[in-house]
């Protein structure tokens, strides 16, 4: 594999003409830091009302925040980075039990790739973790031996902070709760479990080609403090330097249309370091009102965009037809 062996040329299908990692990113001094929302004083009655528009705001400007004190079980997520680890350290051939297959989604393998037909430097291990009936285990690997466990207990961990931060993105944009928390209850949940080894030429590579995300909300977790997420902001890259504990959360298609344009979906990407391997664990939930991409109606008195099958939803925001810098929901635009 590339990735092994740091003597070896750089493939010519992992190299980018344009838009490496090297390509402009503001400078230290400049940089904005993503907006820092505190679970605790979301749920202390004496700072809630500031929270949550703080929250509010990030999701409106940025589409993007990082979320410290979330409360999530600690013993948990040490057993989910752990075993995340673990499995990308197995030698390839066991890392191929559970390899993704022609036109498949889930398992183990490269998944992204531009519309130039280049491979992002990464390897990626995609699973459905909800609804439980859509479990295929097959594509669960059983190594390292407490990973399906690890799975299964994040599973749940991550829907009840998805529920949490529902709540308060309600309140923020003056919904029912419960409308809001419909729209994602017993939908998909997908787990992104990424490797971004490193590469003598980060410049020429990219971890993950800009784009944003398809489903309603999007929960990161960074396994090591290596940098190489970049947001974008006011047409420049923003690198996120993760806050120790925190989780990146970032607003999904999805979520933008069900607020009818209030929060925004950005665009993001990876960029690749020289000396130090990166991982990640991704989690996105899925949305829809009953079968439906479309606005909430409580928000969409004017709607901004016209509904959508979830089916025809995913074919088009997986098509490679769209040009750099476009989403799929544009073109779903009033
Ligand atoms: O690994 C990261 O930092 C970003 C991953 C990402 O953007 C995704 O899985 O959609
Ligand atoms: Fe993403």
């Amino acid at each position: 594999m590339a990735f092994a062996d740091p003597h070896l040329q750089i493939p010519d299908r992992y190299i980018r003409a344009v838009g490496g990692s090297g390509v402009v990113v503001v400078g230290d001094g400049e940089s904005l830091e993503l907006p820092v929302v505190d679970m605790a004083r979301l749920l202390d009655p004496e700072h809630r009302e500031a929270e949550v528009a703080l929250l509010g705001s990030a999701c409106r400007s940025w589409g993007f925040f990082q979320l410290i004190n979330h409360g999530v079980d600690e013993a948990v997520i040490q057993k989910m980075k752990d075993n995340t680890v673990q499995f990308f350290e197995l030698p390839l051939e066991d890392k191929n039990t559970v390899a993704v297959r022609p036109g498949g989604i889930e398992g183990f393998g490269h998944h992204f790739r531009s519309s130039a037909g280049k491979l992002d430097w990464a390897e990626n291990l995609m699973v459905e973790t909800q609804p439980f009936q859509q479990r295929n285990l097959e594509f669960w690997p059983s190594k390292p031996p407490t990973f399906r466990d690890s799975i299964d207990k994040y599973a749940m961990e991550m829907w009840n902070l998805t529920t949490r931060l529902l709540r308060f993105m309600a309140s923020d944009l003056g919904v029912e709760q419960e409308t809001l928390l419909a729209a994602f209850r017993g939908k998909r949940q997908t787990f992104g479990l990424h490797r971004y080894p490193p590469c003598r030429h980060p410049e020429k590579v990219i971890g993950i080609s800009p784009h944003s995300d398809g489903f309603g909300l999007t929960l990161l977790l960074q396994v090591n403090d290596t940098l190489g997420l970049q947001v974008s902001k006011d047409g420049r890259w923003h690198p996120v330097r993760p806050l120790p504990g925190a989780f990146i959360v970032n607003v999904g298609e999805i979520l933008e249309v069900l607020t009818n344009g209030r929060y925004k979906s950005v665009f993001h990407r990876v960029a690749v370091d020289a000396e130090r391997g990166r991982v990640t664990v991704v989690v996105f939930q899925d949305a829809c009102i009953n079968g439906l991409v479309k606005p909430l109606p409580e928000l969409g008195e004017t709607p901004q965009y016209r509904a959508i099958g979830k089916s025809e939803y995913f074919k088009g925001h997986t098509a490679e037809v769209l040009g750099q810098g476009e989403r799929f929901i544009d073109t779903l635009k009033k």
